[in-house]
């Protein structure tokens, strides 16, 4: 397979609805997408990074700019043949996961696609369709929370992620137990807001029957999450600790975590996912595919990833009308609670060209 060069695309697509997490509001993406042209297909990445760097220290901007000024022309000195030379080809630069994984990606894409082979078989996928979760942000009341949540149990999602902060975190859980009862599957997602020091606070979620405290510490403090999970009964699942599978080996040998969210976007790209689920599945710890709000692109690769054997516990793959009012490809309808796993060539979707063309902000050339 030759590559000729990547089209860099911005696009920007409003959100159905403010999402306030600890670390800010976001009310629209700004999305870089690649498309890789090489001579056999075409293929597609999406960039999750966010417009600033507020989940992790990646940001739209940057992403681009590293993209154009060292990912893409370090791919013109290897010329590579398939998806597995990407990786080892920008190795020598550090960082930047987010940016790598969306070049991998698209060229993982077009080699599937030429290949007739779809993301789900690629990274051994045993399943048709997967059970669906949902992210519910920091909410301006209790009341408006209760009817999110209530909307979103409507509309047959299987499990309830609460964004939480000091401040909003007993009380909201509380709530959503006493109006929806025990049964139902929740969890909460901190995103780094918590000290150590107030592991009472978060021991104070124990009563509820939560799955999983999502990052409650800074991502750097691995050690500190181990000191957690001796003052903490509920299991503790990491996501922005997590970027690649020896970090995620050393938390499990730490005993850091019991539980990992795995976003690709945040590891590099959907190969290290695949080895971080091997590592998890190796250690019997459960893995969930997170989300970073992607469009029908990235979901569609999620929902192939999330349907591996060891992601046992239901994802953040929400159906696109969680986020957009109209999404950039065939947009994705949770069926029962579930998503069908695109079994097509490679992604299995693609843009819808009216609405890409109604979307896109910029495009780039940068030729190998
Ligand atoms: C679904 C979910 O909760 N995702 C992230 C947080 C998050 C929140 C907001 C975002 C806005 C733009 C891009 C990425 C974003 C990621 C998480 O699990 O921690
Ligand atoms: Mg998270």
């Amino acid at each position: 397979m030759k590559l000729s060069g990547i089209e860099m695309r911005r696009i920007r697509m409003p959100l159905v609805a403010p999402f306030r997490t600890s670390f800010g509001t976001e009310t629209e993406r700004d999305v870089l997408l690649l498309r890789a042209v090489t001579d056999e297909a075409e293929g597609w990445g999406e960039c999750v990074a966010m417009s600033d760097p507020l989940y992790s220290s990646e940001y739209v901007e940057a992403a681009a700019d590293v993209l154009r000024r060292y990912l893409i022309p370090a791919l013109a000195a290897v010329e590579p043949a398939s998806a597995i030379d990407v990786a080892p080809a920008l190795h020598k630069f550090k960082g930047h996961r987010m940016a790598k994984a969306a070049l991998e990606t698209a060229v993982l894409d077009a080699e599937l696609r030429a290949a007739g082979r779809s993301f789900a078989r690629e990274l051994g996928a045993t399943a048709d369709r997967v059970p669906c979760g949902v992210s519910v942000g920091i909410m301006d009341s209790i009341p408006q929370l209760l009817d999110a949540v209530d909307g979103y149990l409507a509309q047959g999602y299987v499990r309830i992620k609460l964004k939480i902060e000091p401040g909003w975190d007993v009380e909201p859980v509380r709530a959503v137990r006493e109006r929806f009862g025990d049964d139902v599957l929740l969890q909460v997602d901190a995103n780094t807001a918590y000290t150590v020091g107030q592991a009472p606070l978060l021991a104070a979620l124990d009563p509820f029957g939560l799955l999983l405290i999502e990052q409650p510490l800074d991502e750097e403090d691995v050690l500190g999450h181990v000191e957690l999970s001796r003052r903490v009964r509920t299991p503790i699942c990491l996501d922005e600790s997590i970027v690649s599978a020896r970090a995620a080996a050393d938390a499990i040998r730490l005993g850091a975590c019991s539980i990992i969210n795995v976003k690709p976007g945040r590891v590099g790209g959907y190969l290290e996912a695949r080895r971080i689920h091997d590592v998890c599945v190796a250690n019997g710890i459960p893995v969930w595919c997170g989300g970073m709000l992607e469009t029908g692109l990235g979901r569609a690769a999620n929902v192939a990833l999330a349907a591996l054997p060891g992601f046992t516990l239901p994802g953040d793959t929400s159906a696109s009308d969680r986020y957009f009012r109209t999404d950039v490809t065939v947009p994705f309808v949770l069926e029962n609670g579930h998503l069908p796993v695109p079994s097509g060539p490679g992604l299995g979707v693609e843009p819808l060209p009216e609405v890409l063309a109604e979307i896109t902000t910029s495009t780039e050339w940068v030729p190998l």
